[in-house]
């Protein structure tokens, strides 16, 4: 059987941080992984990031949950045909209920050959502090994916103070006290905490009702090279709705563009050695009017 996790967790809060770590370990243990992932928009950035040899599938500008369910198990069931592997990864959007995305997984068709270990959620600590701003259903779909979690990866703790620290874990705690927390920075965690998990059967479990949810994607084309400084400051003037950017920004007097990931005001800018296309996926509520600077 192979042993299947599945990642959950808001937009921006480390899921594939966790992933990527993960996939190093599972192979020093001498086992194979694969992944499949799903992404809200069009432009596959996250999947960039899984080094090229791991058997990996993707779903785009879906939801692994609801209507996409049955193309998640078409994609499981094609990568199960054609390649072999120990170990598969999960990884849903940050708009993914997790249990809804449990659907494909425990389709009939896998019955014999998937053994479900359990939900992982990574958590921003920092957002879960500042939950109250968020809008009404982001913040249940927030709470969501953490209450359903085996695991919950207390999130960029390096972003918080001693006392911030203690007051998220224990919330997080309280909100979901069957499953084990640990506080992470970079999602890091040892594999043998993953091994440990054995999920429960999830098919009674209740779910909260979180309301349509209105968030969007659009994707911005850069047409030439653009200053960092100024890059930065159109970032500062973004409203608190754009959850997450993700892309590739061409800086003037750079070869090629900077991967870019920008979650909760924080922006992260790495060196790319590729040319990639310049463009940014724009996540979040109301962004209709969100334009390049
Ligand atoms: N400061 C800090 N940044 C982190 C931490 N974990 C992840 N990040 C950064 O947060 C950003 C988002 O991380 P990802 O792992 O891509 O998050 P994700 O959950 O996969 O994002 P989506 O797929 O868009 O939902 C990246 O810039 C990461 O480098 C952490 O513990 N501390």
């Amino acid at each position: 059987m192979i042993d299947v996790y599945l990642f959950s967790g808001f937009l921006g809060s480390g899921k594939t941080t966790l992933l990527k770590n993960m996939l190093i370990q599972i192979k020093e243990a001498g086992l194979k992984p694969a992944v499949f992932m799903n992404e809200l928009g069009e432009l596959a950035i996250d999947s960039d990031e899984v080094e090229d040899g791991v058997p990996l599938k993707e779903l785009l500008d879906g939801c692994i949950c609801c209507t996409g369910s049955e193309k998640s198990e078409a994609q499981i069931q094609t990568l199960l045909a054609e390649e072999t592997f120990d170990v598969l990864l999960i990884e849903t959007t940050g708009a993914a209920h997790p249990v809804e995305a449990l659907d494909a997984i425990f389709s009939p068709l896998f019955a014999e050959k998937l053994n479900f270990r359990g939900i992982v959620t990574v958590a921003d600590s920092k957002r879960w502090l500042d939950r109250d701003r968020m809008s009404p259903q982001i913040r249940s779909l927030f709470l969501e994916q953490i209450r359903h979690a085996d695991l919950i990866l207390a999130n960029k703790m390096d972003l918080l103070d001693e006392k911030e620290q203690g007051d998220a874990v224990f919330g997080m705690q309280s909100l979901n006290s069957k499953a084990q927390i640990v506080q992470t920075a970079n999602s890091k965690i040892p594999y043998k905490l993953l091994q440990n998990l054995s999920a429960g059967t999830k098919g009674t479990v209740e779910k909260a009702e979180i309301g349509k949810l209105n968030l969007n994607t659009k994707v911005l084309r850069f047409e030439q090279p653009v200053n960092r400084e100024r890059f930065e400051d159109w970032l500062r003037t973004l409203p608190e709705t754009v959850y997450r950017i993700k892309g590739y920004v061409p800086l003037d007097g750079d070869k090629y563009p900077h991967a870019f990931q920008y979650a909760y005001g924080m922006a992260q800018w790495l060196p790319e050695y590729m040319k990639m296309q310049p463009q940014i996926v724009v996540i979040g509520e109301g962004i209709d009017g969100v334009e390049l600077p």
